[in-house]
C-alpha cells in the first residue's frame, strides 16, 4: 500500500525512529493501544484502530516537525526541543511547540565536560576555548550568558547566543563528542550523561548542567485535529499514571482507619469497604510505587494487616 497518499485526514505522530528513546516509547504506544505494522525501511506507518500516522523520525528532528505543524504531537527529548527553541528563538519564540507532559523515561543531563586531570575547573575557565557538541544552541546560549556575567553585565542571566559575540567557539559533533578532548579537536565538550560511563570512560568530569531532560510529549501549536491531540494525551497520561503508581490494598481496624488514611490518601481519597468481621474495614488506594515499602512499613505500624500491592496495566 502506498502509505503517503492515505495520510489524508489522519493525525500524524512523529516517534524516534532509534536510539535511547525508541524502545520505551514504542512500550507506551502499546500501552496506549496504538496498534501498527511498520514495513521494512518505511518511516511511516499507518495506525490500524486509530486516524493516525506514526512518522518515524531522528529524535533531534521531531521537534522542527512539531514545530512547524507539520506533524501534530511528537515524542522526544526535553533537551531536543530546548535546543530547536534555542535555535529558532529569533524567528519563532516557544519554537511551535507546546509541552503536553512529562513521560518520565529517558532521564539524562546535558553537561559541561572536561579532562579529568586538566586545568578547567568552572565552566568560566573555558571562555574562549573549544568545545565540541551535538547541541551547539544550547552551548552557545549556555557560554553567552557566561560571558556576560564574566564581562560584568547585569543582564548575563538573559544573554544569548542572538544577542552577543561569543569568544567561545563551538564545534557541532554528530557523535561520539567524548573524543573530541582526547583528540584535541576541543578543550571541553558539552553533552548528554545518564550514568556518567561514557564520560568517566573517556577520562572526563563534569563541572557544569545546562539542561536536565526526560523524554516529553509535545504538540504543535497549531494542531490539525486538536479533539483526537487530547484523545492520544489521555491515554498516554493513563499509561504513565500506571507506570508511577501501584494499588495498595489492606485490612484494618475502623479505629485506626484515620491514621491509615493519612499514610495511603490516594490520588482523591482511599476506597473504604466494611468486612464481613466487625470493627474492620478493607481499604484500596493509589500509592507511588518508589514510596511503597515504606508505605508498607508505615501500614503495618498502625496496624494494616493482609497488605496487598498490586500492579496497575491503566488508569484514566
Ligand atoms: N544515555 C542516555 N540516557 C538516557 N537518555 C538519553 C541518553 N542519551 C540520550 N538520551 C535521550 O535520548 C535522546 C536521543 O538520543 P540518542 O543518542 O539515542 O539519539 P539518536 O537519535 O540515536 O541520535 P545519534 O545518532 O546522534 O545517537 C536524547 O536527546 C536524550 O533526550
Ligand atoms: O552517561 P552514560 O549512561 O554513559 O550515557 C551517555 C552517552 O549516551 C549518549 O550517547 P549514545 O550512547 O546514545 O551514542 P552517541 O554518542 O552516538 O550519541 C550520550 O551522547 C553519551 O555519549
Amino acid at each position: 500500500m502506498d502509505v503517503v497518499n492515505h495520510l489524508e485526514g489522519r493525525l500524524l505522530f512523529a516517534v524516534p525512529k532509534k536510539g535511547r528513546l525508541n524502545a520505551a516509547t514504542l512500550n507506551l504506544l502499546e500501552g496506549a493501544d496504538i496498534q501498527f505494522r511498520r514495513e521494512n525501511r518505511l518511516d511511516i506507518a499507518l495506525v490500524k484502530n486509530l486516524p493516525i500516522a506514526l512518522i518515524f523520525l531522528p529524535a533531534a528532528d521531531i521537534p522542527t516537525f512539531v514545530g512547524q505543524g507539520r506533524v501534530d504531537l511528537g515524542i522526544t527529548g526535553w533537551d531536543q526541543v530546548q535546543e530547536h527553541e534555542a535555535a529558532v528563538r529569533a524567528t519563532t519564540p516557544g519554537g511551535g511547540c507546546d509541552m503536553v507532559m512529562d513521560l518520565g523515561f529517558g532521564g539524562c543531563k546535558l553537561q559541561v565536560q572536561v579532562p579529568e586531570k586538566g586545568r578547567f575547573a568552572a565552566t568560566r575557565d573555558l571562555i574562549g576555548t573549544t568545545i565540541g557538541t551535538s547541541f551547539v544552541h544550547l552551548a552557545a546560549d549556555h557560554f553567552a550568558k557566561l560571558e556576560a556575567a564574566a564581562d560584568g553585565d547585569p543582564n548575563a542571566e538573559s544573554a544569548t547566543a542572538n544577542t552577543r559575540q561569543l569568544r567561545t567557539k563551538l564545534i557541532e559533533l554528530s557523535g561520539s563528542v567524548e573524543a573530541a578532548c582526547a583528540l584535541g579537536v576541543a578543550e571541553g565538550i558539552v553533552d548528554l550523561v545518564e550514568s556518567g560511563e561514557t564520560m568517566r570512560a573517556a577520562g572526563l568530569k563534569a563541572i557544569d548542567t545546562v539542561v536536565e531532560s526526560t523524554a516529553v510529549l509535545i504538540k504543535s501549536n497549531k494542531p490539525s485535529n486538536p479533539e483526537m491531540v487530547e484523545l492520544i494525551a489521555s491515554r498516554i497520561r493513563g499509561v504513565i499514571t500506571a507506570q508511577r503508581y501501584v494499588l495498595c490494598q489492606y485490612n484494618i481496624q475502623r479505629s485506626s482507619l484515620s491514621d491509615a488514611a493519612k499514610i495511603t490518601p490516594g490520588k482523591r481519597a482511599p476506597t473504604v469497604t466494611s468486612l464481613d468481621e466487625d470493627g474492620w474495614v478493607a481499604v484500596s488506594s493509589m500509592v507511588e510505587k518508589k514510596k511503597i515499602a515504606l508505605v508498607m512499613d508505615d501500614l503495618a505500624k498502625v496496624g494494616a494487616s493482609d497488605i496487598l500491592v498490586l500492579d496497575l496495566h491503566n488508569t484514566r
